[in-house]
């Protein structure tokens, strides 16, 4: 069973925020969506989730019952202790008292919050509550598990905490679908969807899409003339469509997304 997105377009607030927007995911696979602010991102996980309804496309997702997900605000209660947010997921998604009860025990001591059990999560750092949140959202070991953002502002040891959560779960065959605006961590993922304005630029696996990047990129030190050149920490890069004479660097999946949107604005000009 995959799940999934086809031409999936939504309209917001009189505006096309996602324009025929593609995206699968089978169980067991990690599938990163990334892209800009306001690139769609959002959009494409609540419409995956059934909360937001398409204008056009086909969406197939996991019963209410069988899906996971974590809004972007990471949906912790903040007036709610840490085991007794988990204990309201779990009541959500009724699951049996004793089975709960094992499940809250064992995934406090997962996401190492076991001492933070009885905090408020108005009390919790971000890296706690993002890891809660994730708890929450997988609590009832659901089939498809959707992640908005799971480890934006989050520490690297909470990051790395996260990224281990969410490999457990697809290890026992969960689909996981999540967004990311951190290209290195988008890496990991079995997959990458880029999206940009709401289309679905590019779709495959990270090496697939970085050896798929057309024509050469070099590096400058000084900002190069024309419209294909962006920073790259304290030097910059060039990318030449056609090739040509000169020291090639190899591409990784932050130049490979560059390119696309470049590729993107200019097929979007010539229309
Ligand atoms: N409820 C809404 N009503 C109207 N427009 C909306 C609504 N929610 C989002 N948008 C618009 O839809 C577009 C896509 O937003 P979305 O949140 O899906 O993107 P995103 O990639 O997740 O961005 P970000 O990372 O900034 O949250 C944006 O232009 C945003 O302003």
């Amino acid at each position: 069973m995959t799940w999934g997105l086809t031409g999936v377009s939504v309209t917001r607030g009189g505006r096309l925020v996602l324009d025929g927007a593609t995206l699968d995911v089978a169980p067991g696979g990690i599938v990163a969506v990334v892209g800009g602010d306001g690139s769609g991102k959002s959009s494409l996980l609540a419409v995956l989730a059934g909360l937001l309804a398409p204008t056009a496309g086909q969406v197939g997702t996991a019963t209410r019952s069988r899906l996971g997900f974590l809004p972007a605000s990471s949906g912790v209660y903040p007036d709610l202790t840490a085991a007794e947010n988990l204990r309201f997921a779990a009541t959500v998604h009724r699951m049996g008292s004793a089975a709960a009860d094992e499940r809250i025990r064992a995934l406090l001591a997962i996401t190492g919050l076991t001492a933070a059990a009885g905090r408020l999560g108005a009390r919790l750092s971000g890296g706690m509550r993002q890891k809660l949140g994730v708890a929450m959202a997988l609590v009832h070991q659901p089939d498809l598990l959707i992640l908005d953002e799971p480890t934006t502002g989050v520490d690297p040891v909470s990051r790395a905490d996260l990224w281990w959560l969410i490999a457990r779960e697809a290890a026992r065959c969960a689909a996981v679908v999540l967004s990311t605006t951190y290209l290195d961590e988008a890496e990991r993922a079995g997959e990458v969807v880029v999206l940009d304005h709401g289309r679905t630029v590019l779709q495959g696996a990270p090496a697939g899409i970085v050896a798929a990047v057309p024509g050469q990129i070099r590096a400058a030190d000084s900002r190069p003339s024309g419209p294909y050149a962006w920073r790259r920490g304290r030097s910059w890069r060039v990318w030449h469509p056609a090739g040509g004479d000169g020291e090639v660097i190899r591409p990784d999946l932050q130049d490979a997304v560059v390119v696309a949107a470049l590729r993107e604005a200019e097929e979007a000009g010539d229309e």
